[in-house]
């Protein structure tokens, strides 16, 4: 009993005083930790918006981008929050009743307000961007481009969001910003890792974007965009190809085939049993071939589908020239194009055809795609119909064209070989946001892509936190140690006789 209550008089934790030291310690410590934790928090997230319309030569969509208010120009990046798809075509359809093209905007527009909170509408910058279909509408007749930008800026302007302008794009600025829009949403710029090549396919032109070890942009200056971004220095390679997107394209195939001006022509490209009757007038009616209408043909003829896919093949090449090169290596119609460097994202028409064809894996071999293609457009016209009931009939009649196409283009054209073919992505989207040229637009616009790499907080605030609480668990044990002098004697301890 006695060596009990000696011992509860040795042992300082019995001690009202330490007690209460060590109580209070383990207080401040506590509150130390909360304090520095609260103190540090991030703020809850304020979000800014940017909206950009793509008009493009088939249809115009709209695009919300959001990005974290505080972090424009560092750690946060900038998300596509919802798109929609302007009933109707492209804006350069318009170009006899421009007011419609204003008109058509306006569901899209009202959307946009509903997704855009209420309080960031009038900051809110809002542009348009017409692509190829303009830029034909533009050469073909300046006068009826002007009246469809009137139109569009009008109703535009009467939104309430902070319109900043419509205009075409140069086809290097719609390479470019495809580039930028893939590389930035891969997280590859910011971290200087190798780029992604752009590749994107629209109606009425198509464009080819990627970084090759081997361009400096000094044997063609008209195909180099040079960027610094994030104090990494680019020099892209860009082409656009204007007439060569896939709607276009199949116009110059159509072109080539009724050069005699027939009434029938036999077409490997559609599948057998498809039949149409089509103006000489609706195909030649694009500055693209408007020069090589033949003389003295019928108002219109007859299309059948022969379903052949080597054929469709050669027929496609033909819309390709090859005979000339001023460079040391061309891709065609005598465009400079330095050697291939992968990877590549292929997007827009390239996606939508490929993964309709159920051909957006790229691992198959080359070939192998080729015969499911040769089988695909080998298949009766009447099968497919009944396979795709919800599919327009204008579309679902193209792809055994537009896929061949893609793949001519690919080879021929671009000069992938069975090899690179698998450095290839489709893609769709890249984390949720549509890949294309608008998300690259808008960071360029407002600045959202710095030339140097940003300052970042030495430590993220889950670090900072981890680091406060052991740090704070560290000095309660020390604490505790230091107060080893008065701890008890184990009484276990070995007794020395
Ligand atoms: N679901 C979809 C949407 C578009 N597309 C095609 O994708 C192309 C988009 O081109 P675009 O309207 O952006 O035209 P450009 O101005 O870029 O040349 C058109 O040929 C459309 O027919 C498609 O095949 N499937
Ligand atoms: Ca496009």
């Amino acid at each position: 009993m006695s060596a009990q209550r000696e011992m509860k008089e040795k042992n300082p934790w019995h001690m009202p005083v330490t007690i209460i030291i060590t109580v209070i310690g383990v207080i401040a410590i506590v509150a130390l930790v909360t304090v520095a934790v609260l103190q540090n928090r991030p703020l809850p997230q304020k979000y800014k918006y940017g909206i950009v319309l793509d008009a493009g030569s088939s249809h115009t969509a709209l695009y919300i981008y959001e990005w974290p208010a505080e972090k424009d120009n560092n750690t946060g990046r900038a998300e596509q929050k919802h798109s929609c798809k302007v009933k109707g075509p492209g804006i350069s359809s318009y170009a006899s009743a421009p007011l419609k093209a204003g008109e058509s905007l306006r569901a899209c527009m009202q959307e946009a307000e509903q997704w855009v909170p209420e309080r960031r509408h009038r900051e809110t910058p809002l542009y348009l961007g017409a692509t190829a279909g303009m830029r034909l509408l533009n050469m073909e007749n300046s006068t009826a481009s002007d009246g469809v930008f009137r139109a569009v800026e009008g109703a535009l302007q009467k939104a309430p969001f902070s319109f900043q302008g419509a205009r075409i794009l140069s086809g290097q600025e719609e390479g470019a910003f495809g580039w930028v829009t893939v590389n930035y949403l891969d997280d590859r710029l910011k971290q200087g890792l190798e780029t992604t090549g752009a590749l994107d396919l629209g109606g009425a032109s198509t464009q080819i974007s990627f970084i090759s070890d081997k361009f400096d942009g000094s044997e063609s200056q008209s195909n180099s965009v040079a960027f610094r971004l994030y104090g990494n220095d680019y020099n892209l390679y860009t082409h656009s190809f204007l007439c060569y997107g896939k709607d276009q394209a199949l116009r110059l195939t159509l072109a080539h085939q009724t050069q005699s001006g027939p009434n029938l022509i036999s077409d490997p490209c559609f599948n057998p049993g498809y039949s149409s009757t089509k103006n000489y007038s609706a195909i030649y009616d694009s500055p693209c071939v408007s020069n090589r209408k033949p003389q003295g043909a019928p108002l219109s003829f007859i299309q059948e589908g022969k379903g052949n896919f080597l054929q469709c093949q050669e027929v496609v090449k033909n819309v390709f020239n090859f005979t000339h090169c001023k460079y040391s290596q061309c891709s065609f119609n005598g465009v400079f194009q330095p050697l291939l460097q992968g990877p590549f994202g292929a997007f827009s028409a390239y996606y939508f055809v490929m993964n309709f064809l159920n051909l957006t894996d790229t691992t198959i071999p080359l070939e192998t795609v080729k015969q499911k293609l040769a089988s695909y457009c080998a298949t009766p016209w009447s099968q497919i119909m009944q396979q795709h009931p919800d599919v327009k009939v204008k579309y679902l009649a193209e792809y055994c064209f537009s896929g061949t196409y893609i793949l001519t283009l690919l080879t021929e054209g671009y000069n992938f070989t069975s090899e690179s073919y698998s450095d290839i992505k489709f893609i769709k989207k890249i984390k949720g946001s549509d890949a294309g040229w608008t998300l690259g637009y808008m960071l360029n616009l407002t600045n959202m892509i710095p030339a140097e790499a940003p300052d970042s907080p030495p430590l993220p605030h889950a670090g900072y936190v981890s680091i406060v609480t052991i740090m704070a668990i560290l000095l309660l044990i020390l604490f505790i140690i230091s107060l080893r002098p008065l701890w008890p004697r184990c009484s276990k301890q070995p007794q020395i006789v």
